[in-house]
């Protein structure tokens, strides 16, 4: 008996049994023990991606690990003046008075400013822990809560 979501096939060419995933289409010739995948990770089944593509908008303090930045070069204000900020660009984006890249290319303290706040893609491993919990946990089109990482506080757009 096979695991949810695989069929039996025999390869014509070599006349082995190989395992077909019926969502992926992808096959395998090792007898499947879990049930099959159903997407190849684009996040669109909800299932976990294994990249993203992310915008962000970074309000630095001075309790940042570098309270630095393209705007300023000495980050004074406190932890709680950078969330009440963020809360304030995030309500605009929320009802439509600015786009996310508008207010990330005025105000991010990051050097994806420039581009809008776009990070790119990017896989596990490579971003601060909460903020890749953050990202990998939204889906695409969704903008995060405030996420809090040794870079400042942050909120996100999930692209792809
Ligand atoms: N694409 C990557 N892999 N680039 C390396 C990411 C390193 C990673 N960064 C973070 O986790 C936070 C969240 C997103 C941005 C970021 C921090 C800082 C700002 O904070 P600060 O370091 O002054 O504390 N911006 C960056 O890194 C930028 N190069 C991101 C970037 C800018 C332009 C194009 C692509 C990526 C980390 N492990 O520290």
């Amino acid at each position: 008996q096979l695991p949810e979501g695989w069929e039996k096939r025999t390869s014509r060419s070599t006349g082995m049994s190989y395992y077909l995933n019926v969502h992926t289409k992808e096959s395998q010739w090792h007898q499947p023990t879990e049930p099959a995948k159903k997407s190849g990770g684009n996040g669109a089944t909800g299932d976990a991606p294994n990249e993203v593509q992310c915008l962000h908008l970074l309000v630095k303090h001075k309790g940042s690990r570098r309270p630095s930045s393209w705007r300023e070069e000495n980050i004074t204000r406190t932890k709680e003046e950078a969330q009440m900020l963020l809360e304030i660009y995030r309500n605009k984006i929320v009802n439509n008075e600015a786009t996310f890249e508008e207010l990330a290319r005025s105000y991010s303290d990051c050097s994806s400013a420039r581009r809008g706040g776009d990070l790119g893609k990017f896989g596990r491993g490579q971003m601060q822990a909460p903020f890749e919990k953050a990202a990998f946990a939204l889906k695409v089109g969704q903008l995060s809560d405030i996420v809090d990482t040794d870079s400042g506080l942050h909120i996100i757009l999930r692209k792809s």
